[in-house]
């Protein structure tokens, strides 16, 4: 046994071997130590390797699933060895001690599920692969739990971005990708190889129909298709058409920004306080992937993002109508999933029932919407997409019960009426039940125990079992009874005629459940030959449930419905943060609403005033804006108008990334260095309190640096908050920029927050006011005020830190050279080669040489 254990083994490589035997998957060596860690279950031992006794642990077959998840979740693959064959098989074929054959039938990785108990209904669980060809890279991510498949070409500067638009369970590559974290995958990452496969896998002569993808692309999707292959082995992977995704086609974020705003994700990894978590109204797992799909990629093609619009006003502006959308979208099953499931090989009873219930449900939702007027032009897209299964409807209607099980082997889920021969079956086993029932009755009688029982057990079958006071009728050796087992109290029994009518049971039961299975898989056939046109129903019912949830949102906050423009500008009214709103709102408090009004001629905003005055949160309520407008939402206005972001970057607030080696500065500055090397005019950036990280002088530079070259250079919408009250003397020179200020006032010696934008520069800082409402002791706080008075004088002595920079040329930061004097130089001039002997010139050079490597 231990030899083909380390067989397949070797074969799961760096994977978990789940070793199964009989009722158990067993795991042994370092496996058993890593999985009994993880899992918190006992470590035990078994047997000896090489004298050593061999560590051990187990889960039991039926909970398996749990444990798995566990392990997914910890970051492990487990390959699953199965048997794939009975002991009594092994026997009959090789003798009385051998061993039952084995084989992995499957690799669990994270980005290969498809059991809904492993996976989040609420997010698309992609796998992605990254492909090469010369300087192009692709990612090729599939989510064979719903089918999707994508192409997304990019320079290599966009893949960590792309990849944070995903959100992969699961990245593989070969070789070394510069910035993104993959794990090896199992070859195939090459074009023939990619074309090839795409084109066997979708049985295409040419790959025309898919937009001809470009080498990259298909290296990715060569590497993609050949891991699902090793790691589903012969179950199928419900996958469609790639789509090839332009990335021109969505805002670019970068993972920095995305975590800054928490778009999908809160700051501590939920859903809850995260962008998606505040807006999300969703009646259906698939509509609230979708959701989640759109806030991570909002669109750029204003003619898209306006369908989208409509449809959601649609749906806004009669509440009557919503209200049945939305209460047809409530019992939607997750056909998606239920399709992918029956695709793998891995599909229940229930997800057949599941694909029943979603269709007719979807059907029934199009009649709904049909019978309303003036309807948006998105849904003539959609509706036609939401019908067409009647003929799969009815059979699975009329094949199947109301409320299947999960376990198939029990049997009991097709109806009564569906086959006759089935019935027949059905009929035969209960006649036997009965015919049984009638037995016991008469084995009463004629043996006058009244206590006599007939029974079932797995071990003997249907018995006749009385108490070991009867025994002794039952024993007499005409009594027509034949003794099969004394246990303490009972004794059992078996007859001519209970083994007829047994066999009868059991035969017909067993063909009854043959020809459900047979059933389940025409099914299940039909299910996945149509598997094309349901998960096109299942997208267009997850885009109307979106749309109904941001209708819904939008009713219960009063968000307007924005209006995209070509010109690059930003003008809300009456803004609000999403979701700062709503936790004001818990506590019973009001959330100020604010103006931004950014366009060609007041392209940047400096925005000062006292710390907890509401800077971040304004900054951020812009970005929220443009994200939520551009995915197809309402917004948290009175009134916005806004030219399409192509990119968003957001350096709010840094968070030391120690796990990667840097500080909260050179985290800052790296992402400082991103923007001014990325963002275009037609980009929104919002930058808060650049250059705190260091000391005040290297600050301030750096931020009058930064504001600068976003001005002149970058020329985007820009909102720029800062504790430099020094940068506002920019004003005078930067034509469009303009100052605002959060809005403070001191009340009686204590600090009111207004939480109001105001134009002009804040009149001074409140720091201390601040550090007085937070609770710092009144000591510290009259010493630091005695300070401050001390700092202020000396300010106004000398012109304070920012005195001499209303001289500072413009533009003279970019033309000056590096200040370091340059010793290769020096060491240039000092050399004269008349004066120098061959000798003297070859030292010279090694001289220089060594200079220049210092
Ligand atoms: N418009 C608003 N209406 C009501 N409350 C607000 C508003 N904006 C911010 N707040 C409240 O003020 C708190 C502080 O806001 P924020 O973090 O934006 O301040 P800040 O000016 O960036 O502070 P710091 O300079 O210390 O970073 C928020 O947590 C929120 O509770």
């Amino acid at each position: 046994m231990m030899a083909q254990y380390h067989r397949l083994k070797a074969e799961a490589a760096d994977a978990l071997l789940f070793y199964r035997m009989g009722d158990f998957f067993e795991l042994f060596f370092d496996d058993a130590k890593v999985a009994a860690a993880c899992l918190d279950i006992a470590l035990t031992k078994r047997g000896a390797d090489a004298g050593e006794p061999i560590p051990m642990c187990g889960v039991p077959v039926h909970s398996a699933d749990s444990y798995l998840a566990r392990l997914i979740k910890a970051g492990h693959r487990v390959a699953i060895a199965e048997q794939t064959e009975s002991p009594a098989e092994a026997r009959k074929a090789r003798g009385s001690k051998a061993l039952v054959d084995r084989a992995i039938v499957r690799l669990v990785t994270p980005g290969t599920l498809t059991e809904d108990s492993l996976l989040e209904s609420a997010s698309a669980n992609w796998l992605a692969a990254i492909g090469r060809a010369g300087e192009d890279y692709a990612v090729a991510a599939a989510d064979i739990s719903t089918g999707r498949f994508e192409l997304i070409a990019c320079g290599v500067g966009e893949l960590t971005s792309e990849l944070a638009r995903l959100g992969p369970a699961e990245t593989i590559a070969q070789g070394k990708v510069p910035g993104v974290r993959a794990a090896p995958g199992k070859g195939g990452f090459d074009s023939l190889a990619g074309e090839a496969a795409l084109k066997a896998r979708f049985g295409l002569a040419t790959l025309d129909g898919v937009g001809s993808p470009s080498r990259a692309e298909l290296a990715a999707a060569g590497g993609l298709l050949t891991y699902l292959d090793a790691t589903q082995k012969d179950a199928g992977v419900l996958l469609d058409l790639p789509r090839r995704i332009a990335r021109s086609g969505h805002m670019a974020i970068d993972a920095a920004s995305r975590d800054s705003l928490e778009l999908t994700r809160s700051a501590s990894g939920s859903v809850a306080g995260s962008l998606l978590g505040e807006i999300d109204r969703c009646q259906s797992a698939g509509g609230r992937r979708m959701l989640c799909e759109d806030i991570a990629a909002p669109l750029t093609d204003r003619a898209a993002i306006e369908a989208r619009l409509h449809l959601v006003a649609w749906l806004h502006e009669d509440a009557i109508r919503r209200t049945r959308v939305r209460d047809a979208l409530k019992a939607m099953p997750d056909v998606a999933r239920a399709l992918a499931r029956l695709a793998a090989g891995r599909g229940s009873p229930r997800d057949l029932a599941q694909l029943r219930d979603g269709l007719a449900a979807a059907a029934s939702l199009k009649q709904e919407i049909e019978a309303q007027g003036d309807r948006p032009h998105l849904l003539d897209t959609l509706l036609p997409r939401m019908a067409g299964h009647h003929a799969l409807i009815d059979e699975f209607a009329r094949a199947l019960v109301e409320s299947p099980p999960i376990d198939a082997s029990k049997g009991g889920y097709i109806a009564t009426g569906y086959d006759a021969a089935l019935d027949a079956l059905r009929e035969a086993s209960s006649d036997g039940r009965r015919a049984i029932a009638a037995l016991e009755s008469r084995y009463r009688e004629a043996t006058g125990v009244s206590s006599l029982k007939i029974r079932h057990n797995a071990v003997l079958g249907y018995h006749v079992e009385v108490s070991a006071r009867h025994a002794d009728r039952l024993m007499a050796p005409d009594s027509g009874f034949t003794h099969r087992q004394t246990l303490a109290g009972v004794v059992r029994f078996n007859s001519p005629e209970l083994h007829a009518e047994a066999s009868r049971v059991i035969e017909a039961g067993a063909h009854a459940l043959a020809a459900e299975a047979a059933h389940a898989e025409k099914l299940t056939e039909a299910a996945v030959a149509a598997a094309r046109q349901i998960t096109a129903t299942a997208d267009a019912i997850a885009r109307i449930d979106v749309a109904a949830s941001h209708a819904e949102r939008a009713a219960e906050g009063g968000w307007a419905m924005p209006q995209l423009t070509d010109q690059p500008c930003m003008e809300v009214t009456s803004g609000r943060h999403p979701i700062v709103e709503s936790a004001l709102s818990g506590s019973g408090e009001r959330f100020v609403a604010n103006d931004v009004a950014l366009g060609p001629n007041d392209r940047l905003w400096l925005i000062t005033g006292p710390n907890m005055g509401g800077k971040s949160t304004f900054l951020r309520q812009a970005a929220l804006i443009a994200v939520l407008a551009q995915a197809g939402s309402f917004v948290p206005a009175s009134r916005a108008k806004l030219g399409i972001v192509d990119r968003l970057f957001s350096r709010v607030g840094a968070s030391d990334n120690l796990a990667r080696g840097r500080s909260t500065f050179m985290v800052e500055m790296v992402e400082t260095a991103a923007i001014l090397a990325q963002a275009t005019p037609r980009s929104l950036v919002i930058l808060d309190e650049i250059g705190r990280g260091t000391s005040t002088y290297d600050g301030l530079a750096i931020a009058w640096a930064v504001v600068e070259a976003m001005h002149d250079d970058v020329r985007c919408r820009t909102l720029f908050a800062t504790h430099y009250h020094e940068l506002t003397r920019l004003a005078g020179r930067l034509d469009a920029l303009s100052l605002h200020h959060v809005r403070a006032r001191e009340w009686k010696g204590d600090l009111v927050l207004l939480h109001e934008v105001a134009d002009g520069a804040a009149d001074r800082s409140y720091g201390i006011a601040v550090a007085k409402l937070a609770g710092l002791p009144p000591a510290v706080v009259a010493r630091a005020k005695s300070v401050l008075a001390k700092l202020e004088a000396g300010r106004d002595a000398t012109g304070g830190i920012a005195a001499g920079l209303d001289d500072l040329p413009l533009f003279a930061a970019a033309a000056e050279p590096e200040g370091a004097p340059d010793a290769l130089a020096e060491a240039l001039d000092a050399i004269d080669p008349d004066s120098l002997t061959p000798r003297e010139a070859l030292e010279a050079l090694y001289r220089l040489k060594r200079l220049r490597l210092d």
